[in-house]
């Protein structure tokens, strides 16, 4: 039986989140990826910054009026810093640096659109990464991993070799926090679960 439910749009160009959400057995109707300046603002704290981009990825994205939209916005923190996706290996290399043997945040926010209602969670992971050695360090740089993730290192990776511990989701440093995604989706009006063989 085929159910009446509404499109779900994925707002996101990330093949790791439409990975995530299979895990849900979901299966998007349309891929979006949306286009907005990733730049912080002046003095602006992770947390709100990542916060603004899934909201204003979620917002930038067309959409019918039923249709729900489904973004997020994955964000390294170290401090009050805001690690980004490395432009080159030479940044990668920097961002490796700067995170090497010491504890950072990994925050994942997620945002849902439908018509002019929107949901939002974010969720904060502390993530240990150990002292790297050059050798590490090379032979990561040279996996090419690092490229269009948060921070310049990808958990699910070679660099979960650099990860002893976590202390949060590990589906949210992926980049979509299954959960809080499922929640939201049922909040939203999506029948998640109804129609799962
Ligand atoms: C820290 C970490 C990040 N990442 C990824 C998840 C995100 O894809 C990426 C952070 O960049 P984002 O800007 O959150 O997402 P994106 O540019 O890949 O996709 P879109 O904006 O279209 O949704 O980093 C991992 O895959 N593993 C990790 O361990």
């Amino acid at each position: 039986m085929t159910l009446a439910r509404p499109r779900l749009i994925l707002g996101s160009g990330s093949p790791r989140r439409r990975e995530l959400l299979a895990q849900l057995g979901v299966v998007a109707d349309a891929v979006r990826p949306p286009e907005i300046d990733e730049d912080p603002r002046p003095g602006e704290l992770p947390r709100p910054y990542c916060v603004r981009l899934a909201l204003e990825k979620a917002q930038a994205v067309q959409a019918e009026t039923d249709d729900i939209v489904l973004s997020a916005d994955t964000t390294v923190a170290l401090g009050r810093r805001i690690l980004g996706k490395p432009e080159n290996a030479g940044e990668a290399a920097q961002f490796l640096t700067m995170l090497s043997g010491r504890r950072h945040k990994v925050i994942t926010a997620i945002a849902l659109r439908r018509g002019d209602k929107t949901w939002q969670r974010d969720v904060v992971t502390q993530v240990a990464m150990k002292a790297l050695s050059n050798e590490e360090l090379n032979a990561y740089l040279a996996s090419g991993d690092w490229q269009g993730k948060a921070g310049g290192y990808g958990i699910q990776g070679l660099a979960g070799a650099f990860i002893p511990w976590i202390n949060g989701s590990f589906t949210a440093v992926v980049g979509l926090p299954l959960a809080e995604t499922a929640n939201l989706l049922l909040a939203a009006g999506y029948p998640l679960y109804k129609d799962i063989p």
